[in-house]
């Protein structure tokens, strides 16, 4: 549905105090199949949006070319304008008019032959119906992100653009949305989106990339990017954070030394764990706190980066 290959895209911005360059996304390729869900996973600032913009037509990249839906990004523009829908994180939805409105008139802008049907099955879709006729600002959060949804959907695209679909939801609604997104995937519609959550990145897509300053520094399914990081995580709080790595390492298959705690990447947390304790106790380090978990996403991160998702801000 998607091969994008070195996409590259600086802004210049002049002002008073002189001229600013960002170099936003520095040689993305990607490729993402039918049906799939797909993430773009990374902190604030590292290219998300401006990645999905450059493949939804809205802005040029400087370099690089794509094929979407079998037309060329760059020769094609409105070809390619018309396989997608497109939902920004604002969400586009207007105060004053109510949704169906706003559906209805989506669904004529693209084109959609009997646009009141079209928004009625979009509605009914996204359990908007009950709502529909109330004007935008009067909807919840929740609803006003499935209304954004259904305006990118309407028309019916093969792909549909999300650009960070859940944020500034509670949990509750974070995980209906999930479930939505889901069920785009069962009746073939290919999805791309960004993300600064570790756990939707992890539930939600098929396969992800890890973006970091503009550039890709992981791919893969979920599965595949813990695998290749390490099995299990070994996390301790220690006097002498680094005299307790040292003694360590003869059991990890790398250590990490992330703020106040130590952590201890293994390829079997539940059998290293009691040795690696004796370890400790014959050495007389004290430990305050130890935690077994799985590998997550933001190890994956930390492995690729050195920082931790979480420390950017960008997770919750
Ligand atoms: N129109 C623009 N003019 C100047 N700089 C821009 C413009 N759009 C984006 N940038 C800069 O490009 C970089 C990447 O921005 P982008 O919005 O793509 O990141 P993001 O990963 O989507 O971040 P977030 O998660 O905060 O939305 C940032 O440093 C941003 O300030």
């Amino acid at each position: 549905m998607i091969k994008a290959q070195g996409l590259r895209k600086t802004f210049t911005t002049r002002s008073r105090k002189g001229t600013q360059t960002v170099e936003a996304v520095r040689g993305v390729d990607l490729q993402v199949g039918k049906g799939e869900i797909f993430g773009v996973l990374g902190p604030n600032g590292a290219g998300k949006t401006t990645t999905i913009r450059m493949l939804a037509t809205l802005i040029a990249p400087d370099a690089g070319q794509a094929v979407i839906a079998d037309h060329d990004l760059l020769k094609e523009p409105a070809a390619v304008r018309r396989k997608l829908g497109y939902v920004s994180q604002a969400g586009g939805v207007e105060d004053i008019m109510s949704a169906r409105a706003q559906i209805m008139m989506a669904a004529r802008i693209h084109g959609v032959a009997d646009p009141k049907r079209a928004a009625d099955d979009v509605l009914k879709r996204f359990d908007l119906t009950e709502m529909a006729d109330r004007p935008g600002r009067t909807l919840s959060g929740g609803q006003k992100r499935r209304v954004s949804i259904a305006l990118g959907l309407v028309h019916d695209p093969p792909l549909l653009f999300l650009d960070e679909p859940t944020t500034g939801l509670d949990p509750q609604n974070r995980a209906n949305l999930w479930d939505r997104i889901k069920q785009l995937r069962e009746s073939g519609t290919s999805v791309l989106l960004s993300t600064h959550y570790l756990d939707e990145a992890d539930v939600l897509c098929d396969r992800l990339v890890i973006v970091d300053h503009g550039q890709i520094v992981a791919e893969g399914t979920p599965a595949e990017l813990k695998r290749g990081v390490s099995g299990d995580v070994i996390t301790l709080r220690v006097d002498g954070l680094e005299t307790a790595a040292e003694t360590l390492k003869p059991f990890a298959r790398e250590i990490r030394v992330d703020e106040d705690v130590l952590r201890v990447y293994v390829d079997d947390g539940e059998h290293t764990l009691p040795a690696l304790l004796r370890t400790l106790e014959e050495r007389g380090i004290r430990l305050s706190s130890i935690a077994l978990d799985r590998c997550t996403l933001d190890d994956v991160f930390l492995a690729h980066t050195g920082r931790s998702l979480r420390d950017t801000g960008a997770d919750a």
